[in-house]
């Protein structure tokens, strides 16, 4: 059985070309001028982009007391439907370790994903289980491990703690991730706002300023370099993070970053609404910022010091939000986004001149794909790639809204914002999964676990480098030293 996809322009992150596409089961066979096959899929005035790959979501995740509402079935759904063909979802150890924490995601994933999906795992404390561990959840596909330097008293780890983690990443190919904001502060804002009776959602941004995000990231650069590893920061939301990563890029270090579409679009003011349900949807950690902030992403997107845009997907409903209603420190942070990253960014980045098509394949999927090593089984559209593909409609529009969206939330933090451009068809492996116009249902079940193996360019390059220029005594010969001390 063999699809066609023809009269598109294929938009990849290097160029822009027309070419039909023929697909063979799941991959991608042949790019060309007239390929025939059984089923036609009609691209004509759109573009046929590489499926985007949202690298940050926490779908059904313990956190804060309470679970992340948004399940395996409606977030992929979700995905699928605004031209997100696989998730990368954060596995987070409890008390029984790695291990049995990812049977847990894999079991509620294997059942339920309509999208191809793969996880990184969370490194919440250290120890000799953690460090022997680690090696057994790279062997079962995972790359990645994340480390919180904020939610002290939670997942937070300290800085021995996360240099030690870091250096067992380098040995086994591993690449850290940081949630980069100085816990200590925050936790000491968080009390002195609170003592002050300011207990509403917008103490959540007032306990969480710019510069803990700025040290913070700074200080897991240095970590990492210490460490010999290249590192990756997740949501990075300020200018001062951002400068971080610019200079230490500028200096040779290996180091990404990933706004999320949220901060890149909605700002700080959002917090300070009238009503208070709308405020607290709208609490995620970092919080919101303002528009000199806002800017500073975008540059960075179009000039490459930041390469990735997720949307950090922890979705709560308005009745879980209420858990915070009198300590806005109880809010569970998280806000959804998973439907619309590729749409808003569509809108809000190449309609108005602020990224190339290109550009904007790379930062959703194709940087994506490379930075967590699945290039060209993903990211790709290139012969014995997976067909994951989007046939983009730039005149395709809508007004965002809970009403209408496929999320399983009450509420959409991008409610009434209009978007232009829209997946006409959405294809995983292969797979026809949506057409606009035609609401189709959750296929629960067809999703994949995709494999992630480690490193080995960057982490043997950082360690040569380390053993060049690793300290190393000096010899002296007797003449050289102090007689009779
Ligand atoms: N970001 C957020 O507020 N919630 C999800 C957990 C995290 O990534 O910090
Ligand atoms: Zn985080
Ligand atoms: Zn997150």
């Amino acid at each position: 059985m063999s699809t066609v996809i023809k009269n598109g322009t294929i938009v990849a992150a290097d160029r822009s070309y027309e070419a039909d596409i023929l697909i063979e089961g799941e991959t991608i066979a042949a790019i060309g001028v007239d390929l025939k096959g059984d089923t036609v899929v009609d691209a004509e005035g759109a573009y046929v982009m590489p499926g985007g790959i949202d690298p940050h979501t926490h779908l059904e995740m313990p956190f804060m007391g309470t679970t992340a509402a948004e399940t395996w079935e409606s977030g992929t759904a979700a995905a699928l439907s605004g031209g997100t063909t696989l998730v990368v979802d954060f596995v987070i150890p409890g008390e029984a370790g790695m291990l049995a924490a990812l049977d847990d995601w894999e079991a509620k994933a294997s059942r339920q994903a309509s999208s191809d999906y793969s996880f990184h795992m969370c490194v919440t404390g250290w120890s000799k289980n953690h460090f022997d561990e680690m090696e057994k959840v790279v062997g079962k596909g995972i790359n990645t491990f994340k480390h919180f330097m904020a939610y002290k008293g939670a997942l937070m780890v300290n800085d021995d703690e996360m240099f030690a983690s870091f250096q067992r990443c380098a040995s086994l190919g591993a690449l850290p991730l940081v949630h980069a904001e100085n816990g200590d502060i925050v936790a000491a804002l968080q009390q002195k706002y609170l003592s002050e009776g300011l207990t509403g959602p917008e103490g959540h941004a007032y306990s969480r300023p710019p510069e803990v995000e700025g040290e913070a990231t700074n200080r897991a650069i240095m970590i990492a370099d210490a460490a010999g590893t290249p590192v990756y920061i997740v949501h990075t939301s300020t200018e001062q993070a951002h400068e971080a990563i610019r200079r230490a890029r500028q200096k040779g270090m290996r180091v990404y970053g990933e706004p999320l579409i949220q901060h890149l679009t909605l700002d700080e003011s959002e917090y300070f609404n009238q009503d208070w349900d709308y405020a607290a949807r709208r609490v995620m950690s970092p919080p919101f910022r303002n528009k000199a902030h806002q800017d500073s992403l975008w540059a960075g997107l179009s000039a490459g010091s930041l390469q990735v845009v997720a949307t950090d997907h922890c979705a709560f409903t308005t009745d879980q939000k209420r858990t915070g209603l009198n300590d806005f420190t109880r809010i569970p942070n998280g806000t959804g986004g998973l439907e619309d990253r590729m749409p808003v960014l569509w809108t809000r980045g190449v309609e108005t001149g602020r990224l190339t098509p290109n550009e904007f394949v790379a930062v959703t999927s194709t940087n994506i794909a490379q930075i967590l090593n699945i290039y060209p089984q993903k990211g790709a559209i290139l012969p014995g790639s997976d067909a994951d593909l989007v046939v983009w409609d730039p005149k395709l529009g809508k007004t965002i809204a809970a009403a209408t969206q496929k999320s399983i939330i009450d509420y959409n933090v991008f409610e009434g914002v209009e978007v232009r451009g829209l997946p006409r068809y959405t294809l995983s492996r292969g797979e026809l999964v949506w057409q606009h116009g035609k609401n189709d249902a959750p296929r629960p079940g067809r999703g994949k676990h995709v494999a992630r193996k480690p490193f080995a360019a960057a982490s043997k390059a950082l360690s040569v480098w380390k053993e060049i220029t690793a300290p190393r005594a000096v010899t002296r010969s007797a003449q050289h030293m102090p007689i009779g001390v």
